[in-house]
């Protein structure tokens, strides 16, 4: 049995696998720039943060219908479920569909299908986070926003800020999370992921976030950390992500030591597992074989997942005590 974990940190549209990409293109009648799945993992080959995006909302033109929407939840279930995620908060980009003529209503409804049965069918509650695309207007956010309000409090629950960093400070939504805060919807924002630690103090200050996704670089302001630790703000990492997007060199040189020596309450997820070799479980096991975690850090970031979680006191209490008393098989016999 795998290591209980919450998914803090995913966006569904990232767990869209090769496979499913073609038979979804070939349902919908959507011609692909690749000959197969073998050519298209292939152009998994990344520089930055925006080679990757520019393939990944490129990609996502094979998602028109609910069913689409459905069977791409539902995959994601399937996977984070065998690998031992029992509660994911889920990001999604509306306006990356919306702006494709998608309605929003088909990709709340879509998705809505298949979580809504995943606590019975996978043992995985969850929770949807809309994000806003920085590179977008303040006024397509709010737009966004407004738009998504027979959802609030029910289906969604919270709201992000996501794609491209560098050149997009988190101050142009200050109106979007202040009606966020407002319509009691929790607020999170990716800062520090390329973009300097200036943009986390900008999250927290100005749109008053209560977690920050990826945060790498919290790391370059030694009173920032300060902070982050005395107010108990988590950092969502996603280690495979930040090789793979080269914000760090290789796994061995990621700087999760530092954080967790700082005191920080990190966390480990996956962030786009279809493109950056793997699900939160194989995070977790990339990471203790790179940096030669022992047990008792893996049941410490396992255990900050859930103290990291929107979950009602009662379920994170249950899962926090599957984790202490959650038994480690020996390594040997994990690595015969
Ligand atoms: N790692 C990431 N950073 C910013 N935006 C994203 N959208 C999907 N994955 C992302
Ligand atoms: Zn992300």
């Amino acid at each position: 049995m795998p290591l209980p974990k919450a998914e803090l940190h995913l966006h569904i549209e990232g767990t869209l696998e090769p496979e499913l990409a073609f038979a979804l293109a070939a349902r919908n009648g959507v011609t692909l720039p690749y000959a197969d799945t073998e050519e298209l993992r292939r152009a998994y080959a990344f520089t930055d943060l925006q080679s990757f995006l520019d393939l990944y909302y490129a990609l996502m033109a094979v998602l028109r219908t609910e069913e689409d929407f459905a069977e791409l939840a539902e995959a994601y279930l399937a996977r984070a479920a065998a690998q031992g995620v029992r509660h994911a908060e889920i990001f999604f980009d509306p306006q990356a569909h919306t702006a494709r003529g998608v309605p929003l209503a088909v990709v709340v409804d879509g998705l809505g299908r298949a979580l809504d049965r995943g606590e019975e069918r996978h043992g995985v509650s969850t929770r949807l986070i809309m994000c806003f695309l920085r590179d977008e207007s303040a006024e397509s956010a709010l737009e966004t926003f407004e738009a998504a309000r027979p959802w609030f409090g029910g289906r969604i629950t919270g709201i992000g800020l996501d794609s491209a960093e560098v050149g997009h400070p988190p101050a142009k939504f200050r109106e979007v999370y202040r009606r966020a805060a407002e319509a009691g919807l929790h607020r999170v924002a990716h800062a520090g992921e390329e973009g300097p630690a200036a943009y986390i103090t900008e999250a927290l200050d100005v749109l008053g976030v209560e977690r920050i996704d990826h945060g790498l670089r919290c790391l370059e302001d030694p009173a920032l950390v300060e902070r982050l630790v005395r107010e108990r703000i988590p950092l969502t990492l996603c280690p495979l992500s930040n090789v793979r997007l080269r914000c760090v060199d290789t796994l061995a040189d990621h700087p999760l030591p530092a954080i967790l020596d700082a005191g920080l309450l990190a966390t480990v997820n996956s962030d786009d597992p279809a493109y950056f070799g793997g699900y939160a479980g194989d995070n977790f096991d990339a990471l203790a074989e790179a940096l030669g975690l022992d047990d008792e850090t893996l049941r410490l970031l396992a255990a900050n997942s859930f103290q990291a979680s929107f979950l009602p006191e009662e379920r994170r209490a249950a899962l926090l005590a599957e984790v202490a008393a959650y038994e480690f098989a020996p390594r040997a016999a994990v690595r015969a």
